[in-house]
């Protein structure tokens, strides 16, 4: 068995935009089009989703461009939404990355283009989970029911074809933060927190063994705030305790999507 804690990584790849709106659109077309590739290459697609504007925008732009006639679309029968962290709140709390994903693109899915429900794959809520850690292992047990036969990682994981990810000024991805016991967690596909830095407090993440093994991770990071961050996490020998987001890695490709305000301060 192959260990996960050294999984191929790629180097990242910056790639910067005027603004949001030219960072959004591309990456939209991206995840479509990954998405249909995935399809036609392994019969489905697993894509992890991200909390956080930038991650929500780019949903609403897919809805839009699904909307479209003419657009390449895969079979959503065969395509897999998770996610690599979300807040332990109840079910309909609009906090929770979940609520944001439906609202922007995943109720339309479902509603008029036959994505299956149970192919939305959303974190345990407060009623489900009475701790975060009781919710980690209840998001592991069901990735595990859709662990990819034989995967490079040697962890019990679907195939995820790409991994979207938000970055927080402080340089957090996830819900793994800054000098936190999470971020040395390895092994296992999930961890709970209990004291996040960032409201709320209680919730649940991938961890970096589990986001190391997507093909494909991007970053979407938008504005000033995250400037000083998102330099940091691309400077070699950066400390990922200090600056989570310097791990972020996947097996194919690595792209730092970046505005110009917060690619201002990149060396
Ligand atoms: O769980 C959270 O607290 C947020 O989802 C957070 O992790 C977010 O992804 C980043 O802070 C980037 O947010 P923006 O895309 O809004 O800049």
């Amino acid at each position: 068995m192959t260990d996960p804690a050294k999984a191929p990584v790629t180097a990242p790849r910056t790639e910067i935009y005027a603004g949001k709106d030219e960072l959004v659109s591309v990456v939209a077309e991206r995840l479509l089009a990954v998405l249909v590739d995935a399809v036609a290459d392994h019969g489905s697609a697993h894509a992890v989703l991200t909390g956080g504007s930038a991650g929500i925008a780019v949903l609403e732009k897919v809805a839009e461009l699904v909307a479209e006639p003419g657009t390449e679309t895969p079979s959503w029968s065969a395509v897999h939404f998770w996610w690599g962290d979300e807040r332990l709140l109840p079910s309909d709390d609009p906090e929770r990355n979940a609520m944001q994903a439906h609202a922007a693109l995943l109720d339309a899915l479902i509603a008029e283009h036959g994505l299956p429900a149970q192919n939305v794959h959303r974190m345990p809520t407060s009623e489900d989970a009475a701790s975060p850690t009781v919710g980690a292992e209840m998001y592991a047990a069901s990735m595990e029911a859709f662990a990819e036969e034989g995967g490079h990682s040697g962890l019990a994981l679907p195939r995820f074809d790409v991994l979207l990810l938000g970055v927080g000024p402080d340089g957090h991805i996830a819900s793994l933060f800054p000098g936190k016991d999470s971020l040395g967690v390895s092994g296992v596909v999930t961890v709970g927190e209990d004291d996040s830095p960032k409201p709320p407090p209680q919730r649940v993440s991938l961890t970096f063994d589990a986001i190391h093994t997507a093909d494909r991770v991007w970053t979407v990071v938008v504005g000033q705030d995250k400037a000083a961050a998102a330099a940091k996490a691309l400077t070699e020998g950066t400390d990922p305790r200090e600056i989570p987001a310097a791990r972020v890695a996947g097996t194919m490709e690595t792209i730092w999507h970046l505005d110009q305000a917060a690619a201002a301060e990149l060396g």
